[in-house]
């Protein structure tokens, strides 16, 4: 961007709606079903109104895409050289069943590809943020930010995946990485894995079932910022091109990994699936 990267504006706004969706937390919750059949609540609508609002008043020029109002004309998209990608409350269906491991989710793309994004975890009051070449931070509450980076992955290797979405694809990777080592395996919703990866708490994510553009964009500009990477299964960054599906192809979200066990990740026999 040529203007100031506008951080703290985009994190005053991701705890805003993030407070707002704790109005509605583990408390009794009308849930709604969209036409795709995926769950959304009051929190989730009023998440994407403040941050549709607040990026509207902050960059008049950038259009606004939320998870919550994306049927946007093809054509119209493809005329974006730049958009905000939002999803204003990933892992609605933990939301819904009371555990504090979901996320407001805002991106910039640029060209395709993800330059920063800034992911808030309301039920912690955290949030973390960066973007590819500028850094990567966290900071609890209101408290001094803190930079934080990806580790060079010990034993056992970390592995994150879904709470509610695993595939045999994903288990036939594990095991053939625990064949070679010990693997701890660990059960997290949301966007919040890729922060765990970020801040070198886990070593890798790996995703062979469905996510869409707003589910990952934020996310892996943190973990860009921190050092490590994102990548499609034949090892390109993984990239938000205008396609008329928001539906993503299978990725890796990784740290630093020693060169045995990054090979078994790229050697992908999954690699012809996906989208
Ligand atoms: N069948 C499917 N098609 C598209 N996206 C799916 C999906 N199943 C799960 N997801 C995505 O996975 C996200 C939850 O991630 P996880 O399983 O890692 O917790 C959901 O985000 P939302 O809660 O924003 O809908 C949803 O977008
Ligand atoms: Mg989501």
């Amino acid at each position: 961007m040529s203007q100031p990267l506008p951080f703290d504006a985009l994190c005053d706004l991701a705890r805003e709606a993030g407070q707002a969706t704790l109005t509605w937390w583990n408390k009794p919750l009308e849930v709604m079903a969209k036409t795709d059949d995926s769950p959304v609540t009051a929190a989730d609508l009023a998440a994407h109104r403040l941050i549709t609002e607040g990026l509207n008043a902050l960059t008049p020029d950038i259009p606004v895409l939320s998870e919550e109002d994306a049927d946007v004309p093809l054509e119209t998209r493809l005329s974006w050289q730049r958009f905000w990608l939002v999803d204003p409350l990933d892992g609605t269906k933990e939301f819904i069943s009371g555990t504090d491991e979901f996320t407001v989710n805002i991106a910039l793309i640029e060209n395709g590809q993800v330059t920063l994004g800034v992911v808030g975890i309301p039920a912690r009051d955290e949030m973390y943020w960066g973007g590819r070449g500028l850094g990567a931070w966290q900071r609890q509450g209101s408290g001094e930010p803190r930079s934080v980076g990806v580790r060079r992955a010990a034993d056992p290797l970390v592995v994150v995946g879904s709470r509610r979405h695993s595939t045999p694809d994903q288990q036939a990777l594990l095991d053939r990485i625990g064949a070679r080592r010990r693997v701890e395996t660990m059960s997290v919703g949301s966007s919040l894995k890729f922060c765990q990866i970020a801040a070198g708490e886990a070593d890798l994510y790996p995703r062979f079932g469905p996510t869409s553009q707003w589910d990952t964009a934020a996310a892996q500009a943190v973990v860009e910022g921190a050092g490590g990477r994102v990548i499609g299964l034949s090892g390109e960054r993984f990239a938000y091109p205008t396609r008329d599906t928001w539906l993503n192809p299978y990725f890796i979200a990784l740290g630093e990994l020693d060169d045995a066990t990054l090979a078994v990740v790229l050697d992908q026999p999954a690699a012809s699936s996906g989208t």
